[in-house]
């Protein structure tokens, strides 16, 4: 009789430890298996820690032991970490490590085919053309060399069986297994240089530090922390860079692939299931050296991790708002301290917190203050709409409008940058007054004329425009009000009918991949002028642009979160950033009724330290991010006093503690959202820890969510509404 050995495994579904279970020998923490659960089998891993006393004839067995180097322990206390910090089920943290059981498969080695012998006695012309592409030696999936051909694959089997070609075996290999450190390095200036080295020497201490990469639009990050990831190869080792989702275009590869001579593996949405089993098996195996991913490949098992870059770490996309909620820039500076690995933080517009832990020296901070080979940044003014205004029904004033004509003229780019998505953000009756809202939200339905539909932003509602008013009958009543990009787009091919328009937009038909085409035709020049939502702002090249024109730049700073300032901060520095980078003049033009607004003024004066220096002071004493700690709760119910009620509920469990202050609960700024209604509570404390355990104890004191109640705790809260 064998003995069993207990062990701990943690299954990814939303439980909050492990489970005892017996296998035939002991294994190691990080072993991947998958055990009974209740009627199913699952994934699990096997957990650190103690193993729970249970009677040995209870335990249920392990069903299967993957053959698999066991994953790495710096990633099993990352879960363990990110579980603990979000307030979420420890497996439902595994869960996305887990996330793609084919890639825990044993490979299936391809066969393919090879030149191998002499042509057969009868060459068809469909045999000829086979045997002139292979003639280059190489091995052929055979499905490739058919199709490359144009042949079928029986062809092919017939040269095989003639001896023209033979059977080898290929074992796919990482495609970022091909890169070389030295195949194209970028000359450097002086100050690039002095900035690569110190990320180079982080990477060489092959310890855990933080270093914010701050340097204005266009001043050669991108290159700049490119050098940190060739001293990454030449040490044989791993690096993650995350990008935001959408960044992560055609064209940034095709630039890494011209500094490395190939590309890095790629983990985003648009990567197929096999795409993503390769990066993830290439992860754990050490053979992807660099990863270029979204948020989530943070959650990929490297198995010997030497530098995370966090590009454009002040996007607010790097916040996963849904299931487990977590700030994937912070969360790296997590891994990479588990690890044991340096971190690189890098934008031209810093977070304040980021910016506020480089000057407390928590972070070293590396400048690049002027775009690369003496390029000017874009000269910003203001257009003041409160004596500029715009004719009416139109959006862009005079001084946009002579601007864009001028820029027409010489064959320049410009850029409309409107971040509002559609026609128009709101549709009204002229009889009587009704806004068409959501039925499920609290929001005016926005129209989309393209789609011919009124559609709510929030829960993908749609309907179509209705002839008559909906709540006094009237006909032809309904009008459009204010613009979206839609709207802008007939203004301007009515203003410039010679003009290629372009409207992006991330709502467009096609999806990420048509967008992707876009953004690189349009970095080719195949479009003069370009409208587009926040999107266009994120880190994209286009060297042909040289006019930026900000239609609404007041738009964000009216709403009442805390990172309104900062938010409408960094985008417009970074859209108007996107303007001159070849090194040609170049303007942002700003339409506001504000000019006055601090924001604004240092976007015209160029003075970002001044900025950072108010925002710094305001944040210090309203004890907001990061010198208080902010945690957010969200009760929502199918009804609204029993979202309420919850909600009054939990606050009265809340513990007493002078240093903790409870706000709320009020409703929602979205009170109702898909149907649900919604309250908030917001949690704040000058400390992080005593933040934490506050919450603990008040979350098992306070009553348990029956029925259709939902409580969610977002930490760290970039969302307000
Ligand atoms: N040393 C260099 N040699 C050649 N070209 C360079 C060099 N440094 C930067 N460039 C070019 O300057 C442009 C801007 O560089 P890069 O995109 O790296 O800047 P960035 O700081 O990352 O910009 P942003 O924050 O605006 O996205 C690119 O076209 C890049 O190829
Ligand atoms: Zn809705």
């Amino acid at each position: 009789m064998t003995t069993l050995h207990p062990v701990s495994v943690l299954v990814p579904v939303a439980v909050g430890r492990p489970y005892t279970y017996a296998a035939d020998r002991p294994l190691a923490p990080g072993t991947v298996v998958v055990v009974p659960l209740g009627p199913r089998h699952v994934l699990g891993c096997v957990w650190p820690g103690e193993v729970d006393d249970v009677p040995e004839g209870k335990l249920r067995e392990v069903a299967r032991i993957y053959d698999l180097p066991p994953l790495p322990e710096s990633l099993l206390r990352f879960v363990e970490w990110l579980a603990n910090y979000t307030f979420s089920p420890l497996g439902m943290v595994l869960r996305m490590v887990l996330r793609s059981p084919n890639a825990l498969e044993p490979e299936r080695t391809l066969v393919g085919v090879r030149l191998a012998g002499p042509p057969p006695d009868r060459v068809t012309p469909a045999r000829r053309r086979v045997i002139e592409i292979a003639a280059d030696g190489l091995a052929w999936a055979k499905a490739g060399l058919a199709a490359t051909a144009g042949v079928s694959t029986g062809v092919v089997d017939g040269l095989v069986q003639a001896g023209t070609l033979e059977l080898v075996e290929m074992t796919p290999r990482s495609p970022s297994a091909g890169l070389d450190p030295d195949h194209k390095p970028a000359g450097l200036s002086e100050i690039q240089s002095s900035t690569a080295e110190t990320l180079v020497a982080s990477v060489q201490a092959g310890s855990f530090s933080t270093t914010l990469l701050d340097g204005v639009t266009g001043s050669g990050k991108t290159e700049v922390y490119f050098e940190a990831l060739a001293q990454v190869l030449r040490e044989g080792r791993q690096a993650l860079v995350l990008l935001p989702e959408i960044s992560l275009t055609g064209e940034f590869l095709d630039r890494f692939a011209r500094r490395f001579g190939a590309r890095p593996a790629e983990w985003h949405s648009e990567v197929g299931a096999k795409g993503r089993e390769r990066v993830w098996r290439d992860a754990a195996s050490g053979e992807a050296r660099v990863v270029v991913g979204a948020r989530s490949a943070l959650f990929l098992p490297f198995r010997d991790l030497a530098l995370i870059v966090v590009d454009e770490e002040h996007e607010g996309a790097y916040k996963q708002e849904e299931g487990v909620t977590y700030n994937a820039r912070d969360m790296a500076v997590v891994r990479g301290r588990l690890a044991d690995a340096p971190v690189v933080l890098a934008s031209a517009t810093p977070s304040v917190e980021t910016r506020v832990n480089a000057d407390r020296g928590r972070y070293a901070h590396v400048r690049l203050p002027a775009r690369f080979g003496g390029a000017a940044p874009p000269a910003v003014s203001v257009v003041d709409l409160r004596t500029n205004p715009p004719e009416r029904l139109h959006w862009l004033a005079p001084p946009l409008v002579e601007a864009m004509t001028e820029a027409f003229g010489e064959k320049k780019q410009s850029l409309l940058f409107l971040n509002r998505r559609g026609y128009a953000p709101l549709t009204l009756c002229r009889t009587c007054g009704h806004r068409m809202a959501c039925p499920n939200c609290s929001t005016w339905l926005v129209d989309h004329r393209f789609r011919r539909i009124l559609g709510c932003h929030h829960c993908g509602h749609e309907e179509r425009r209705p002839e008559l008013c909906p709540s006094c009958g009237a006909e032809d009543s309904l009008v459009a009000c204010g613009p979206g990009v839609e709207r802008l787009q007939e203004e301007v091919v009515h203003r410039f009918p010679e003009a290629r328009t372009l409207v992006l937009s991330s709502d467009m038909p096609g999806g990420a991949q048509r967008l992707r085409l876009e953004l690189d035709a349009i970095a080719r020049g195949e479009a003069d002028i370009v409208i587009g939502t926040q999107l266009v702002a994120k880190g994209h090249n286009f060297p042909g642009l040289s006019l930026v024109g900000v239609v609404d730049s007041d738009l964000g700073l009216a709403n009442g979160d805390p990172r309104a300032a900062e938010r409408t901060f960094q985008l417009l520095t970074q859209v108007t950033g996107r303007a001159g980078r070849a090194g040609q003049a170049s303007r942002g033009l700003l339409q506001t009724y504000a000019p006055e607004h601090p924001v604004i003024a240092a976007l015209v004066s160029g003075n970002r330290e001044a900025f950072y220096a108010q925002e710094t002071e305001i944040r210090r004493r309203g004890r907001l991010p990061p010198f208080g700690r902010l945690a957010a709760i969200i009760v929502s119910a199918g009804d609204r006093p029993t979202a309420q009620a919850h909600a009054q509920a939990m606050a009265r469990m809340a513990p007493v503690e002078p240093a903790v202050a409870l706000l709320g609960p009020a409703e929602a700024p979205f009170a109702v959202l898909r149907g649900r209604h919604r309250f908030r509570l917001l949690a704040q404390s000058e400390s992080a820890s005593l933040l934490h355990s506050w919450l603990r104890a008040w979350l098992q004191a306070a009553p348990r969510a029956r029925g259709s109640v939902n409580v969610a705790v977002d930490i760290d809260p970039m969302s307000f509404l």
